[in-house]
């Protein structure tokens, strides 16, 4: 790999003579690795794990994971080691408790926020927002194969949250930045890599968590991370938060085998991956904790004009109570023809931020309820809440599911007339309707698999 000679310079800076094992490393293969989805797929993972996570396992080589129907179940997310690290700073920097509001401000496309939702108990709120307006629908994909309803996808500035003071608990700000420790992985990063897109990113990111700060509790921790080495990006703006702000560094533990560097400057401490000591990418980490100011809590602002999202009576939830296994934890919307449920715990927050936010999704999208019938979302199908008992379900195999995510018109065996969620290995896949012998396959067309069957198998 070409490195930028001011690069080196830099990383001679931190590393010393451990620089050359850095260069190795970064001509040498990335690992490879994956978060499981513990709601839908809980059983033993015989891979070797990621010591920093629970549920993160390396794989021996690249498979092609377009051919694994699991992945677009939802079963697990392909992600880089070093960012599982995630868990070890919600973990020990904060007691989670019930009902928690947590933001992912920058989260396209999904991996840490799919992370935060399997960490926070199910009563919590999880905001995933990413400003890009085009890396919202992958995000929003993402989210709905994970399958919970307690999140809502917003599409914001930064800026745009001045209004949503003191409210979340927890906010992670994942920023955009040089990617230096991308570099094995992304060879673009490389050439785009520049002293002043350094100091681009640096103000970039300044001015993001400047934006953020007002709307995280008293008490609320915020975790800063990026995927780059340089220090104007991390500790100098680690260290600038805790000047500027009434933030406190908060530092974690950790274990020897980790291989994790502690990195210090200006009084805070933040934690470093490189990929010649730890078996992942490079990576930057940070906790600030906001100091007790109870004068301005969060409250929910008491005269409303009509809401956006429209509670549906009790009598026009009949027809659909039953999709879900947890019937009665959830509120109901309409929006136009479409269904919305929220969990109930969190409704009150769910409509305040829709209208305050560009709010892509929120919750589960059940359907869509027609004078003519009752039409299941796909994202219902993907629900770790659906109520299998409630529709016709068709199991299929490998290839039947390979076939039904490129959305070819296959002709499945058995299936009801209407409706049937199509499952391969106890998870819903999406649906299809029989019409006589017909069936019409649902899969959404922009999430269909593109390669043909042979290359999958
Ligand atoms: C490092 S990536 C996030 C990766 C994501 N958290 C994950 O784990 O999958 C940074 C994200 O910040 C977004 N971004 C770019 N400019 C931004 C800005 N000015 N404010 C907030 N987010 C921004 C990018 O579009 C990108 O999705």
């Amino acid at each position: 790999m070409k490195l930028p000679p001011p690069f080196k310079i830099r990383m001679a800076d931190f590393l010393g003579p451990e620089l050359e094992q850095f260069i190795e490393a970064l001509g040498s293969e990335s690992p490879v690795s994956i978060r499981i989805n513990k709601n839908k797929y809980p059983f033993d993972i015989a891979y070797k794990p990621i010591l920093w996570t629970q549920t993160g396992y390396y794989l021996p080589l690249r498979p092609l994971f377009t051919a694994d129907p699991l992945l677009h179940a939802g079963a697990y997310y392909v992600q880089e080691a070093s960012s599982m690290f995630l868990e070890q700073a919600i973990q020990q920097s904060l007691p989670v408790k019930e009902s928690m509001n947590v933001l992912d401000l920058c989260a396209a496309p999904g991996g840490k926020s799919t992370h935060l939702i399997s960490m926070f108990p199910a009563d919590s709120l999880i905001v995933s927002n990413e400003v890009i307006k085009s890396r919202v629908p992958i995000l929003s994909e993402n989210i709905q194969k994970w399958g919970n309803g307690n999140v809502v996808v917003t599409n914001n500035d930064p800026k745009e949250f001045k209004d949503i003071k003191q409210f979340f608990d927890c906010i992670v700000v994942d920023a955009p930045c040089s990617g230096e420790g991308m570099f094995r992985k992304n060879a673009n990063a490389v050439d785009e890599w520049s002293e002043d897109n350094v100091q681009h990113c640096a103000l970039r990111q300044r001015r993001i968590l400047a934006d953020i700060w007002p709307s995280l509790k008293a008490n609320g921790i915020l975790i800063y991370s990026t995927c780059t080495f340089s220090k104007e990006e991390n500790e100098a703006n680690l260290a600038w938060l805790c000047e500027q702000y009434d933030a406190e560094n908060v530092e974690l533990n950790l274990e020897e085998t980790w291989n994790v560097k502690e990195s210090s400057f200006s009084g805070c401490t933040g934690y470093r991956f490189y990929p010649h000591r730890a078996e992942g990418e490079g990576f930057f980490l940070a906790i600030v904790r906001k100091k007790a100011d109870d004068s301005s809590e969060f409250k929910f602002p008491k005269k409303r004009a009509k809401s956006r999202l429209l509670p549906l009576e009790d009598k026009n939830v009949t027809p659909f109570k039953e999709v879900f296994i947890n019937a009665g934890n959830w509120k109901y919307y309409s929006k136009d023809e479409d269904i919305i449920a929220v969990p109930i715990a969190k409704a009150k927050e769910v409509e305040f931020l829709y209208d305050s936010l560009n709010v892509f999704s929120a919750g589960i999208l059940v359907g869509q309820h027609t004078k003519k019938e009752f039409r299941p979302d796909h994202a219902l199908a993907l629900s770790v809440n659906l109520n299998k008992s409630f529709f016709s379900v068709i199991k299929v195999d490998k290839n039947e599911a390979l076939k039904f995510l490129r959305k070819d018109d296959s002709v499945f065996s058995g299936g009801s007339e209407g409706w049937n969620l199509v499952e391969y290995e106890g998870l819903g896949l999406g649906w299809v309707k029989k019409i006589g012998h017909r069936f019409n396959n649902y899969y959404p067309k922009e999430w269909r698999i593109r390669l043909s069957l042979d290359k999958l198998q």
